[in-house]
């Protein structure tokens, strides 16, 4: 069963603005989906549907089978994790340790639990170091890595992460990046993210939806999305710096085979340099 799907989710903010319309996303059981669209393309608003911020003026949501209503919410916030852009309006304790505690300890968990909950939460998002500090006073990668902690130690079925590496620097995307990668292999944890960052997308996510002015025109594997040039510049977006260096190297007779990740092209350059004794 999918943990999280969208059927036909059409919504207008006030003014009339028609910010979603018909869109229609699945997220299987363990599954990493991107939602992939340039800025407006009606991201953020869907995402916040998903644990009843907002509520669609047609179509539904369903997390794990059921249909998302006031009645149900409480029980939809503990399966679906989010984690907003800006992590200032979701750390509010006076530590980081208070901060992650918040959540296990509204679950009524035992002392004992919340415990090991945040010491778990703290170890996989590598911010031990931080438990003292006032979680105002961190840098912006920190803040999001305690702010993806603090929804973590509630155990979530899935994290939804609203552009996770908007405000950090090359080295702090990176670093998130393999965490996140880690956190998905080790656990049985589905992730959706949000992004316009077209490079971030093959590293995390194995199927990808594409969004533009509030309607989903394309979906697919990576393999797909990213051999679709055509539909990239609908969406306003970037062709993957890798998918521009192999085609280029294609279209001048190089028999290099396709690749999307870091290290498929760094494999497949490496079997062309290999196959030739003289460059090797
Ligand atoms: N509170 C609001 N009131 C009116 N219109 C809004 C509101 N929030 C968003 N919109 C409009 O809805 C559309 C979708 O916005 P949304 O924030 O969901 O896009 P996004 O894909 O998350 O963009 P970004 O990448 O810039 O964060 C845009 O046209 C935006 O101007």
């Amino acid at each position: 069963m999918n943990i999280l799907e969208t059927r036909a989710i059409t919504y207008e903010y006030r003014g009339g603005i028609t910010a979603l319309h018909n869109v229609s996303v699945t997220v299987p059981r363990n599954g990493c989906v991107a939602l992939l669209g340039s800025n407006g393309a009606g991201k953020s608003t869907l995402m916040k549907h998903f644990n009843g911020i907002i509520t669609a003026k047609s179509g539904e949501v369903l997390v794990d089978g059921e249909r998302v209503s006031k009645e149900n919410l409480r029980v939809v916030r503990q399966k679906i994790g989010m984690v907003f852009q800006n992590p200032d309006d979701q750390i509010f304790a006076p530590t980081v340790w208070e901060d992650i505690a918040f959540g296990p300890t509204n679950l009524g968990l035992s002392p004992e639990a919340i415990q090991e909950r945040v010491h778990q939460s703290l170890q996989l998002l590598e911010v031990e170091h931080l438990a003292d500090r006032p979680p105002h006073h961190l840098s912006g990668g920190e803040k999001k890595r305690v702010a993806i902690a603090g929804i973590l130690a509630m155990n979530p079925d899935i994290l939804v992460l609203d552009e996770p590496t908007s405000g950090l620097d090359p080295v702090g995307i990176r670093e998130l990046v393999g965490l996140l990668r880690r956190l998905v292999q080790t656990r049985q944890i589905s992730l959706m993210f949000s992004t316009h960052h077209v490079d971030l997308v093959p590293d995390l996510a194995r199927y990808v939806y594409v969004m533009h002015a509030g309607e989903v025109i394309g979906q697919g594997t990576v393999e797909e999305i990213f051999a679709d040039v055509s539909l990239l510049s609908r969406a306003r977006l970037d062709v993957p710096i890798l998918t521009r260096l192999v085609t280029s190297l294609q279209n001048r007779g190089v028999p290099i085979k396709a690749g999307y990740r870091f290290e498929d092209v760094e494999q497949a350059l490496y079997s062309l340099i290999s196959d030739k004794p003289e460059m090797r």
